[in-house]
């Protein structure tokens, strides 16, 4: 057991959030997704010293892009504080170095996902704080993201299973338990708590986008219009997060009224006068919903603008073909895939 000592802030305010939000049951097994930088240091150390409370099984799993020459040093250290801890530990490095963040995170997740199937983890756990938050829902802003977007990091979801991995039976949850604690604490805590970091340069060529919102735009923005920032951007994603959740399952209960069920027509036919009777945002997401059965690619805005249109459409009007050739045709009540 730790001694009350140890029991700092941060320590109360991550315990009251899972407690809160019932995010990682008690007696869980929980892989925790560890790079060396201060927020997943903080994390792990934070679970490890709520550990005795909640009788969770921990185990850190980390990944080496070889991005830098000191990348295995940087593991290294990782699987020595896991023996400290007598935590197990998984190490996965990566054949061929990622080229860009996105096929590095798409890697990544493949990794964490296929230890937590492989060891039956119940949970992967991350370190995503407040002012990921923050920025990543100012990146998908600028970027022209709908509400989807803006939401901007969810607590919990269900963890994609990498498609090579058959045994799909085991569901595996992604938790990011820290979306309430900004980075300026983490670095804090670090500091307190003398854990040394691994400071990710790899920030620096990789993703100039993020990496000049979190250093520049946000700076700005607390200087020269709200020193709360973080906590405004944070904020305005956790009331989204609701919203669309809201929204989601109306619009699935909406599209399996509208959506045919004739055997022949196997989901290509739409009811276009149950969906004239809805609102423009369901309509808009009942047709993105759509297009997403039928289409190869994922929807553009301007593809599923086209298509809700045609929701009030003359009979016999017609889309431009969708990539992959197809189109939609208006057919009395009907909106049909040919
Ligand atoms: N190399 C790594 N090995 C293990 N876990 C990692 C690694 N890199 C990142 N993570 C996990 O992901 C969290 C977020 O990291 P970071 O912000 O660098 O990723 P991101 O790519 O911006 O996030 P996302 O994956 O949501 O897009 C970290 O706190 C950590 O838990």
């Amino acid at each position: 057991m730790m001694n009350s000592a140890s029991w700092t802030p941060l320590h109360a305010q991550l315990h009251r959030t899972l407690k809160v939000r019932q995010l990682l049951p008690l007696q869980q097994r929980l892989l925790v997704a560890v790079s060396g930088g201060q927020d997943s240091m903080s994390l792990i150390k934070l679970l490890l010293d709520l550990q005795p409370k909640w009788g969770w099984d921990l185990a850190i799993a980390h990944c080496d892009h070889r991005w830098r020459s000191d990348s295995g040093a940087n593991a290294d250290y990782i699987e020595q504080l896991a023996q400290s801890w007598q935590l197990s530990f998984y190490r996965q490095t990566a054949q061929q170095i990622p080229k860009t963040e996105a096929d590095a995170r798409h890697w990544r997740y493949q990794v964490l996902s296929e230890i937590a199937l492989t060891h039956n983890y119940d949970y992967v756990v991350t370190g995503h704080t407040k002012s990921d938050r923050a920025e990543t829902l100012l990146y998908n802003l600028i970027r022209g993201s709908g509400s989807d977007g803006l939401q901007a990091l969810t607590w919990k979801r269900p963890i994609d299973i990498a498609a090579n991995v058959n045994n799909t039976n085991h569901n595996i949850g992604l938790v990011r338990p820290m979306l309430e604690i900004l980075r300026s604490q983490t670095g804090q805590f670090c500091q307190d708590q003398q854990l040394k970091i691994w400071e990710d340069s790899t920030n620096e060529d990789l993703s100039y986008a993020r990496n000049r919102i979190r250093t520049e735009l946000i700076p700005y923005l607390q200087t020269h219009f709200n020193p709360q920032t973080e906590q405004a951007l944070a904020q305005t994603a956790e009331l989204l997060q609701a919203e669309v959740d809201y929204l989601e399952q109306t619009t699935e209960q909406l599209y399996q009224q509208a959506v045919s069920t004739e055997p022949e027509s196997s989901g290509l036919k739409i009811n276009r006068l149950i969906l004239r009777q809805a609102p423009l945002a369901l309509q808009r997401r009942v047709m993105r919903r759509w297009l997403q059965q039928i289409l190869p690619t994922s929807p553009s805005f301007e593809h599923i603008e086209k298509l809700t249109a045609l929701i009030s459409a003359p009979n016999r009007s017609q889309t431009d073909p969708f990539p992959g050739g197809a189109i939609a045709k208006v057919d009395h009540q009907w909106i049909e895939r040919f």
